[in-house]
């Protein structure tokens, strides 16, 4: 309950209606998505259902339209260096490393004046090894590591919300585990929204989620009801749950919220 006496507390970043159009092709649809205001909030869908776009126009990297609100704060026609003074963190799939610039200097990009010191101590205590690797360019590191850099940079700032896309991609099971752990304490200290098609990750992270078909939300709310559900998990992201990776299209596979009389719908 939170104060008001509500069971469900206000979400930290509620997006209605997101739309997105590019080269006049639309992209997203009729996109809404609640982000808890505390731990881990997934944003799931197949290859190309619109999960990077829907970051994306969060960010304001995409024009978009439609209504998101911070806080409680609309925040929907701000520019990405607005929202990002706002206190929204992003790593990207590509990670966004500066493979020029040592570790160090990586990070501390991510200072910013005027706002409370950067937490280095708890930026360390989860990435042991870039205290480490402090003085070796970003770009001689693996991509677990870059991506530890890519979310270490996420934290050093005084963020409120931390976004971080498929922060697992490509990487071998031991890194993923590694990966999975710090993002659960990181998101002890800020809410995360991540994009993620592990399930497995998901699964050990997320208390919410939402799902994309086809650049429309199909599900949202908890994380574990969907994903004991395999008969939804293979509809809406063609993987049964027992299976580690979601996003893929198995032959035959078609994911349709419509289809789906035993997933919960999304809800305006
Ligand atoms: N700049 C762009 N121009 C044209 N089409 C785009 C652009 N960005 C994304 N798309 C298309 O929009 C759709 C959604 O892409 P998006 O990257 O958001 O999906 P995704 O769910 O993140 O996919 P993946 O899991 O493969 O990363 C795809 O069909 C993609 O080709």
């Amino acid at each position: 309950m939170n104060a008001a006496g509500n069971a469900h507390p206000r979400p930290l970043l509620a997006a209605r209606d997101l739309r997105v159009r590019i080269g006049g092709r639309h992209i997203l649809h009729d996109v809404h998505l609640d982000v808890a205001p505390h731990g881990v909030t997934a944003l799931l869908g197949r290859n190309g259902a619109g999960k990077t776009t829907t970051v994306r126009a969060i960010l304001g990297l995409v024009p978009r339209t439609g209504s998101i609100l911070l806080d409680g704060q609309d925040v929907s026609g701000l520019r990405t260096h607005v929202l990002v003074r706002r206190g929204i963190g992003y790593a990207p799939e590509d990670r966004g490393v500066f493979t020029a610039l040592t570790v160090a200097e990586n990070l501390r990009l991510a200072e910013r004046p005027g706002s409370r010191p950067p937490d280095y101590a708890l930026v360390h205590d989860l990435f042991p090894e870039l205290r480490q690797r402090a003085g070796q360019p970003a770009g001689t590191l693996s991509g677990g590591q870059q991506q530890m850099v890519a979310i270490a940079r996420t934290l050093l700032a005084d963020n409120r919300l931390v976004i971080v896309d498929e922060p697992t991609k490509g990487l071998a099971p031991k890194i993923v585990t590694e990966v999975a752990e710090a993002l659960e304490r990181a998101a002890r200290a800020v809410p995360v929204l991540m994009v993620e098609q592990n399930l497995a990750v998901v699964r050990r992270l997320a208390t919410t989620c939402a799902v994309l078909v086809d650049g429309r939300t199909a599900y949202a709310g908890e994380a574990a009801p969907l994903l004991a559900d395999p008969r939804a998990t293979r509809r809406l992201l063609g993987v049964a749950s027992g299976s580690t990776r979601g996003g893929q299209d198995p032959p035959g596979a078609r994911a349709s919220a419509a289809e789906s009389p035993d997933t919960r719908e999304a809800q305006s």
